[in-house]
């Protein structure tokens, strides 16, 4: 598929094939080069293209490139795309179910485009089309903050950067159970899935993973390059059954780094005891003094069980999931919820594309919503933005209210959606894409 965007602009649409030139003058190859110089990164390695094409064929990944036919002959990649943009479409968990979620990915303009309108043009057509699919709704993780509220997203779940003391006063003191133990890498790949997909399916904001994803935490793959990374080590918790029920991969900072640190690449637990056995099995490591980890969760319970909870030091939170709605009343009727009521919610959407009236009712936590005439008065009107940060529950109605970006025109209106929206434990997602 292509089209024109502009006078010089010109956007090819493709979902690599089987058949797909892997060589260095293929499209693909200059579409990762591509997306490379947006993010910084450098060339890739021309025996690592057939790896990559596997893997995005794998996620069936969309790829649009905005190619400038009047690209001075000596611009670097002439013949590259200026722009890219990547879709694929992977499960969301709200509760009740999976939902369908649009992803996208890889957004970038070369500086020397920048700020011509070139994002908006892709990304207004896109929305647009994923919801005629039916599509209830667009995700992405975001490079910053700032760019993607124009285009109607939300932030909605968050994790935490932290710092964990395991010297001698690091204790968990929750019963031991289980055993946790390092496995063989040739292993270790099928059981980081086989984990995930345990936690996917029970953790409400979870985010199926991408193909590269159990590649990666096992050590098969390195952060650079699809090759075995040496200095990746990987743990398995298996639970009092004997059934693997959590992971940790880690690698070591090196000697010069000082205190001596532990990076955890990867930490997937699907129970709660299975989580902390991880962390007694991280604490236990000797030679190490702090271990780091950027995904944990805000509620996390690793405080609430140590003897010392001083060992645990927060040193920042993260924004993940951003949640843009498609189809309202597909996307609140897949969601499960707290309790029972009944409100009319006006969805201002300046994009078209989700806005209007809608009635949400919900008994016994399950939940039935209609679009209505704007006739209908509501009991709180909120930006397409805001629903996307309720969605999930990361973020509660009342400090929506609070900034501005909900008006209740009911007394209750804000109490009960957070009571309706409210989860017994935060969103919790670990894909980055
Ligand atoms: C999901 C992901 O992939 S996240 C990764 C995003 N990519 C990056 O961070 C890579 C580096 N940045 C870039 O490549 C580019 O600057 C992009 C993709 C962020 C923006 O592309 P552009 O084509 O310049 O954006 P475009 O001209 O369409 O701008 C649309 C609007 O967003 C605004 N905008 C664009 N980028 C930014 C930004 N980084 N910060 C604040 N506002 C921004 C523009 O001012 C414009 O606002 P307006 O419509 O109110 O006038």
């Amino acid at each position: 598929m292509s089209y024109d965007t502009a006078p010089d602009l010109h956007t090819e649409i493709f979902t690599p094939a089987a058949d797909e030139d892997a060589t260095a003058d293929g499209r693909f190859t200059k579409w990762l080069d591509a997306e490379g110089i947006g993010f910084h990164e450098g060339t890739f390695d021309p025996e690592d293209i057939p790896t990559y094409l596997a893997a995005y064929r794998a996620d069936q990944r969309v790829l649009w490139g905005v190619h400038d036919r009047a690209q001075p002959a000596e611009a670097l990649g002439a013949d590259h795309p200026v722009a890219t943009y990547g879709t694929m479409v992977h499960s969301l968990n709200v509760g009740a179910g999976l939902v369908e979620a649009h992803q996208i990915t890889a957004v970038t303009v070369r500086s020397s485009h920048r700020r011509n309108g070139i994002l908006r043009s892709m990304m207004t057509r896109d929305l647009g089309e994923a919801a005629e699919r039916g599509l209830p709704l667009a995700i992405l993780t975001a490079s910053e903050a700032t760019i993607y509220g124009r285009f109607g997203f939300g932030c909605a779940t968050f994790t935490q950067s932290v710092e964990v003391d395991v010297r001698e006063r690091f204790e968990v003191t929750a019963p031991r159970t289980g055993t946790t133990t390092l496995v063989a890498r040739e292993h270790a790949v099928r059981l980081a899935q086989q984990i995930f997909d345990g936690f996917h399916a029970s953790t409400f904001g979870s985010v199926d993973r991408q193909y590269a994803y159990p590649r990666r935490a096992s050590g098969e793959w390195g952060r650079e390059r699809p090759i075995e990374d040496r200095n990746v080590r990987f743990a398995v918790h298996y639970d009092a059954t004997g059934t693997p029920a959590g992971y940790v991969s880690y690698r070591f900072a090196g000697w010069e780094t000082t205190p001596y640190t532990m990076k955890i690449v990867d930490l997937v637990a699907s129970t709660p005891s299975a989580y902390l056995e991880l962390w007694r099995y991280l604490g236990s490591l000797d030679l190490v003094q702090v271990v780091t980890w950027d995904g944990a969760r805000r509620d996390d319970a690793l405080p609430w069980s140590l003897r010392d909870r001083r060992c645990y030091s927060v040193k920042g939170t993260d924004d993940v999931l951003w949640v843009r709605m498609l189809d309202v009343p597909a996307a609140l009727g897949a969601r499960s919820y707290r309790g029972s009521g009944r409100i009319v919610l006006d969805v201002l959407d300046p994009l078209g594309i989700a806005g209007g009236s809608f009635v949400l009712t919900v008994v016994d936590g399950v939940a039935q919503v209609e679009h209505v005439d704007t006739a209908a008065a509501p009991d709180a009107t909120l930006t397409v933005n805001a629903l996307g940060s309720l969605y999930l529950g990361g973020v509660q109605a009342s400090a929506l209210a609070a900034a501005g970006a909900l008006t209740a025109h009911a007394d209750d209106a804000v109490d009960l959606l957070d009571t309706l929206f409210g989860l017994p434990q935060e969103p919790y997602c670990i894909t980055h894409f």
